[in-house]
C-alpha cells in the first residue's frame, strides 16, 4: 500500500517492518505498513489483539526502531520527534503518578521542559479548563473517577506544544457510559484544538464515531488491510450513531476485520 499525499504530512511511513527477536522466534508486529496522516486529521486504528496498533504507535512515538521502512514525523525522523517532544502520549491505564496531584502530574513534562514557574501555572490551568476539570488541580488521582484520571491524562499530553496526540486504547477501562461522554469531548476538543489525533481502540462505534480516516489492521503480520476515510460531518452528535452513513461505515470496518482475520 503507498503513502499518498505525503507533502506536509504529519506521520509518513513507508513500507515499515518490524520484527521482534525472541526467545521463541522471530514476531513480525509489523509488515509493510504504509500510511500517511495529515494534519488535524483523526485517524483510529482498529484490528485483532497483537496486529500491531500499540508498536506502530510506539514506532510513531520513537519509542521502537522499525527493522525495515522509513518513518517521518513532523519531517524528523521518529526519534528526533521523540527528543523535540513533537507529541504528546496517553495510555490505556491513565500513568499519572499516584504521589503527585493532577496539577503536579501535568506540571512534570512542564517542568522537564524548564518552562517557567508563571507559565507551569498558566498551562496548567488552561489544560485543566480545557478538558473540564477546572478546580480538580490539587486533588490526587486516586481522589478522581476514572473517566476524570483519563481527562487529566490527556490534559497533561496537551501541557505543552505538541500538535500531534497519540492515544492507546485511553477509554478502554471505562464503562459505557462514561466513554460515551469522553468521546464527545474529545471530538470536540480534536475541533478546539486542530491537533492531530492517532487513537487505538477496540471498539467498532468508537473508532467510526471519532475518525476522520480508519486504519483497520489484520495480525501475523501485522498489516494494514483497509484505509476507510469517513465522510460523516465534522458535528457529530452521539445519536449519528443511528444514522445509515454510520451504520455503512461500521459495517465496512467489520468486513475489514473479518477479511483480515481469515486471510492471517
Ligand atoms: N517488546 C516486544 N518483544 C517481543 N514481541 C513483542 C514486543 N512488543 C510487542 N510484541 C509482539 O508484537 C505483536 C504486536 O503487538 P502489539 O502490542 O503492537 O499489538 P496490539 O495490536 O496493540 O495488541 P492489543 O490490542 O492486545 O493491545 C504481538 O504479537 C506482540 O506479542
Amino acid at each position: 500500500m503507498s503513502a499518498p499525499g505525503t507533502e506536509g504530512a504529519v506521520v509518513t511511513a513507508r513500507n515499515l517492518d518490524l520484527t521482534f527477536q525472541t526467545s521463541d522466534g522471530p514476531v513480525h508486529a509489523l509488515k509493510d505498513v504504509s500510511l500517511s496522516v495529515e494534519p488535524g486529521e483523526f485517524v483510529s486504528f482498529i484490528g485483532p489483539s497483537g496486529c500491531g496498533k500499540t508498536t506502530f504507535l510506539r514506532c510513531v512515538a520513537g519509542l521502537e526502531e522499525p527493522t525495515g521502512g522509513t518513518l517521518e514525523v513532523n519531517g524528523m525522523s521518529a526519534d528526533e520527534a521523540r527528543r523535540a517532544r513533537a507529541y504528546g502520549y496517553v495510555f490505556q491505564a491513565a500513568g499519572l503518578y499516584p504521589w503527585r496531584t493532577i496539577g503536579g502530574n501535568i506540571r512534570l513534562p512542564l517542568e522537564i521542559m524548564g518552562y517557567s514557574e508563571e507559565e507551569k501555572a498558566r498551562r496548567v490551568r488552561q489544560t485543566l479548563e480545557l478538558v473540564d476539570l477546572g478546580g480538580f488541580e490539587k486533588k490526587f488521582p486516586w481522589q478522581l473517577s476514572g473517566g476524570m484520571q483519563q481527562r487529566a491524562s490527556i490534559a497533561r499530553a496537551l501541557s505543552f506544544d505538541a500538535d500531534l496526540l497519540l492515544m492507546d486504547e485511553p477509554f478502554g477501562a471505562l464503562d459505557e457510559i462514561v466513554r460515551d461522554r469522553l468521546n464527545e469531548e474529545l471530538l470536540s476538543l480534536w475541533d478546539r484544538t486542530g491537533k492531530t489525533m492517532l487513537f487505538v481502540t477496540h471498539s467498532i462505534p468508537e473508532a467510526v464515531y471519532l475518525s476522520t480516516k480508519i486504519v483497520v489492521m489484520s495480525p501475523r503480520p501485522g498489516r494494514i488491510s483497509d484505509v476507510i476515510d469517513s465522510p460523516l460531518p465534522k458535528e457529530r452528535p452521539l445519536d449519528i450513531r443511528d444514522s445509515r452513513e454510520f451504520i455503512e461505515i461500521a459495517h465496512r470496518v467489520r468486513e475489514g476485520l473479518r477479511a483480515g482475520m481469515e486471510a492471517a
